[in-house]
């Protein structure tokens, strides 16, 4: 039975998400809690396999469908090797995408149907699904800026699909959050790291206080 929190981070590239995270994450140790810092896809060894597979540059003949069911078996390892047991042992467990990016990138983007994307995923994750998910608002193209600006990070092969695609995932995610309001909360990422940082804390702290943690 799931005893802690699940919270998923999702967004465009080049949001933010993974800087914010990792100074969320050492908040939330310096006062106490117990957390697990994963990301998807990834976040075990089988995972980070798949990962390196979808992502390679090299694989640019990978059928959209193959791209959704690799996204799904690194889902449900994740999941079941990582996920629910840290969340069966009453940690915070904080995600780095999860299912709303299959929607958002294969459902919508790649045109596959996001109720399709849906339906594999219902088979790789059953019924577990975040309890709260923040969403990193930024325009592709400002995501996308700052990916390139960063001279240290390499880019993938979702990262290299045209302008036009990413503004689908924009959208994607749009739906997204229509569909699950009540699960996901936006922050405006396009502002300092500073106040990204503190209003993504906020969102955090008012939840662990109305959950009694
Ligand atoms: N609020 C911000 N303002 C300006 N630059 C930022 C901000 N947040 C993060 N950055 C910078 O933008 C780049 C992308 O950040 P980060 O890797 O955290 O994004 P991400 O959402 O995890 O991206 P992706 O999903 O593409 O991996 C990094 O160089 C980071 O330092
Ligand atoms: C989980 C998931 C991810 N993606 C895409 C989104 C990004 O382009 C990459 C992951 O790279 P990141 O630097 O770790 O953000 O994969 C996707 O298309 N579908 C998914 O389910």
């Amino acid at each position: 039975m799931q005893k802690g929190l699940f919270i998923t981070f999702e967004g465009p590239e080049g949001a933010g998400k993974t800087t914010v995270i990792a100074e969320i994450d050492k908040r939330l140790e310096n006062i106490g809690m117990e957390t697990v810092l994963t990301r998807e896809p990834g976040g075990i060894r089988i995972s980070e396999k798949i990962r390196s597979i979808i992502l390679d540059n090299a694989h640019q003949e990978m059928d959209g469908r193959t791209e959704a069911l690799l996204y799904a078996a690194a889902r449900r390892q994740h999941l079941v090797e990582k996920i629910i047991p840290a969340l069966e042992a009453g940690k915070i467990v904080l995600c780095d995408r999860f299912v709303d990016s299959s929607l958002a990138y294969q459902g919508h983007a790649r045109g596959l149907g996001m109720d399709e994307v849906m339906s594999i995923n219902e088979f790789a994750i059953e019924d577990m699904m975040p309890d709260l998910t923040i969403f990193f608002d930024i325009t592709p193209e400002e995501g996308l800026s700052r990916i390139e600006a960063n001279a240290g990070r390499e880019q993938n092969r979702l990262d290299n699909e045209t302008l036009q695609f990413h503004q689908n995932v924009y959208e994607g995610y749009e739906i997204v959050q229509k569909r699950y309001a009540d699960r996901i909360v936006k922050t405006d990422a396009s502002k300092p790291l500073s106040e990204v940082t503190e209003n993504v804390w906020k969102l955090i702290s008012s939840r662990l206080m109305s959950e009694g943690i």
